[in-house]
């Protein structure tokens, strides 16, 4: 009798379990395991289209997590694809031009890749070990807007180990004055391989951030930064920035290729400022 009265209200339920999720279907996991206990010891004989047989697939907690580690491993090779690709732009030989030399030696190149993107690769050498540099350009990238007036905010909304993040930039309105106030979503990759150590970047989709409205969202990347300490002062460093931007909206490129060196130059003297500010300090100490 009873396995034919379980036989019915499966039947009636059937269609309403289907599009039951959260809390109903939880307990609805739990009656069937209740059902499931009996049944093991012999008491009701479940038919084989019994939702209550779901008790072993409906696991939806474990396939969000194993859903969410697929994710992870995207964007992190997302970031490894982002700082290989950039190393090809900036280690490449031919096509470069001077762009700019500035009196305390920093130089910026441009080249123009297929598709006419210009994109720009500033050499700096700064007072830092790579290390320290490593420390406030990545680890510490949520306060580069304590230093850096160009930049309004930088949240960090995804990590994937420590060397892999997703981030959330907004540069400030005042940054690059003829463009305007820009958002950007980049995953961002750091490495160190022998004595050198890697930034990598490019724009990437988040579900939760989609662009917002009255915010025109740029794209960086794919862009990476090099930091090579010097064989005899491990205390200074070699700073290669491959600036490849996509400002988006309606601007004429030659502004946007003046405004873009003139970045990374600002960019520059910021990050120094950063330093002496920090080494100054040390000398307190
Ligand atoms: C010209 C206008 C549109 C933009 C001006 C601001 C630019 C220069 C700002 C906005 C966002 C900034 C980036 C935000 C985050 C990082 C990651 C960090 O590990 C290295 C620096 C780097 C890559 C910044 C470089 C400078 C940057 C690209």
């Amino acid at each position: 009798m009873l396995p034919a009265v379980l036989k019915l209200c499966c039947g009636i339920t059937y269609p309403h379990l289907r599009s039951m999720a959260g809390l109903q279907r939880a307990a609805l996991v739990a009656f069937g395991q209740e059902f499931a206990h009996w049944q093991s010891r012999g008491q009701i004989a479940l038919p084989a289209w019994s939702p209550l047989r779901w008790t072993e697939k409906a696991e939806p907690v474990k396939q969000r997590t194993s859903a969410l580690a697929d994710e992870d491993v995207l964007y992190l090779r997302q970031g490894e694809a982002a700082l290989s690709e950039a190393l090809k732009i900036v280690e490449s030989k031919d096509g470069w031009k001077l762009e700019m030399a500035e009196k305390n030696g920093d130089v910026i190149y441009s080249k123009v890749l297929t598709g006419n993107r210009k994109v720009f690769r500033l050499e700096a050498e700064l007072n830092a070990s790579t290390e320290e540099l490593q420390d406030i350009l990545f680890f510490r990238v949520e306060e580069m807007h304590e230093w850096n007036p160009s930049i309004r905010r930088i949240k960090v909304l995804k990590h994937m180990g420590r060397n892999t993040v997703v981030t959330h930039e907004v540069s400030a309105e005042t940054a690059g004055n003829l463009i305007g106030q820009r958002d950007f979503l980049s995953v961002r990759h750091s490495s160190k391989i022998g004595s050198r150590v890697y930034l990598g970047g490019a724009a990437t989709r988040l579900e939760s951030l989609p662009p917002q409205p009255g915010f025109v969202r740029a794209e960086d990347g794919p862009t990476c930064i090099i930091l090579e300490p010097f064989e005899d002062r491990p205390d200074r460093s070699r700073f290669i920035w491959l600036l490849n931007m996509d400002v988006k909206g309606w601007l004429p490129q030659s502004l946007v290729n003046k405004a873009l060196p003139r970045a990374q130059a600002d960019f520059t003297k910021h990050l120094r400022r950063r330093l002496s500010a920090q080494n100054s300090e040390n000398h307190r100490f």
